[in-house]
């Protein structure tokens, strides 16, 4: 059998030797696949449309019986909220890059992360989202291309929940189910207690609040919520929530009265996990509290739920309910200080791979 080299090939430049006519196979490499919730293509009603369709069809997201959800998502939600949430979409867009600073953040998240990791000649870091798109198909498809064989596929939520971080997986792993030819993978774990993450927190807040002239009475750790139903049968991002808010506390060295956990962005009728931010800002207004600042710690990127619903819906129930001094400490985002949580952990990860 006629053999031919093909530099292209093998492991880090090396040439392998391949049989004629057999189909190209590229080696060597270690992708690094950062996922985040994912975003509209636009803020019109049809991208809107098919993005929440996409996300509130996910039995991880909604655990209703399908056939009590679906009429109700294709009778009612699909056809009321794209309106309703491409409008609140169109207030925080990235006019610049037309699109959504979620996918801004996460594409610079990557490209930050590539950059730092440049002296690992092996590594390759690309990012997908689990609703829309780049879809995490594709992009695991396109390293796998690029040779890798190994793959550390970063779900980027520091609290785990089954909404989120178990949804990635699932998708993740579904696209694995496809391919005779997987690579081999780690996914990172939730940190919601990470040393570095609780400390990046706790600098953006005190940096963020130098740049302020009040300081507030309370600060405002607010969390997605999820049903409470959800965290009965199991969940811990309660848990976990609870935690990191404690550890940043302690880091402060502030009091339970000082630095409170709340929960925003209720979906539907049931109950979701409370307190709830929205009525506990008004709450604290109404009280006579006159200064707040409210930061997003589950949030790796500012998006819809953190620059409409807190800096902006929440800052104006405050200051309806007589509230004077509101602030909203953005999230880590690509700063220096998001950036070393996120290499901190890919490089424990990648022990013994890159
Ligand atoms: C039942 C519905 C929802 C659950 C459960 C839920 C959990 C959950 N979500 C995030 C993070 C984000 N959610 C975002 C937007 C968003 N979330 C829901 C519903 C549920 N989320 C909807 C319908 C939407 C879309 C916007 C809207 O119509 O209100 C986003 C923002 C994305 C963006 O493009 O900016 C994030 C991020 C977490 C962390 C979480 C559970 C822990
Ligand atoms: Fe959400
Ligand atoms: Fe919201």
């Amino acid at each position: 059998m006629t053999l031919k080299t093909m530099p292209e090939t093998g492991t880090a430049g090396s040439a392998a030797l391949l049989p004629e006519g057999h189909p190209p196979v590229r080696i060597g490499k270690v992708g690094v696949l950062l996922v985040n919730l994912g975003t509209p293509d636009g803020t019109s009603y049809w991208p809107m449309r098919r993005y929440l369709r996409e996300f509130l069809s996910d039995r991880r997201v909604i655990e209703w019986p399908r056939a009590i959800w679906y009429p109700i998502l294709h009778g009612i939600v699909l056809n009321t909220r794209p309106k309703k949430s491409g409008a609140a979409y169109d207030a925080i867009w990235n006019r610049e890059r037309d699109e959504s600073p979620l996918r801004t953040f996460t594409r610079s998240q990557a490209e930050k992360l590539g950059a730092a990791l440049e002296g690992l000649d092996n590594v390759i870091v690309d990012w997908a989202m689990r609703y829309g798109t780049p879809s995490i198909e594709k992009v695991t498809k396109s390293l796998m291309e690029r040779g890798c064989e190994r793959i550390v596929m970063f779900p980027l939520y520091p609290q785990y929940s089954a909404t989120t971080t178990a949804t990635v997986n699932d998708k993740f792993f579904e696209a694995l189910m496809k391919m005779r030819f997987q690579p081999a993978i780690r996914t990172v774990p939730p940190y919601h207690d990470e040393p570095a993450y609780i400390e990046a927190l706790a600098r953006s807040i005190e940096q963020h609040l130098a740049t302020v002239d009040f300081e507030p009475e309370v600060v405002i750790a607010s969390y997605h919520g999820i049903p409470q139903s959800y965290f009965r049968r199991g969940d811990p991002y309660h848990c976990h929530c609870q935690k990191t808010t404690r550890l940043l506390r302690e880091r402060l060295g502030w009091d339970e009265e000082k630095l409170i956990t709340c929960f925003q962005s209720r979906f539907g009728p049931e109950e979701w996990l409370q307190p709830y931010t929205d009525k506990t800002v008004e709450k604290l207004a109404r009280e006579g509290v006159k200064s707040v600042a409210v930061l997003n710690p589950g949030f790796v990127s500012d998006c819809l739920e953190t620059l409409e619903e807190i800096a902006g819906e929440a800052g104006e129930i405050f200051h309806h309910a007589g509230g004077e001094n509101f602030t909203h400490i953005p999230c880590l985002n690509d700063s220096a200080e998001g950036m070393a949580v996120i290499e901190a952990l890919i490089r424990r990860e990648l022990a013994g791979w890159a």
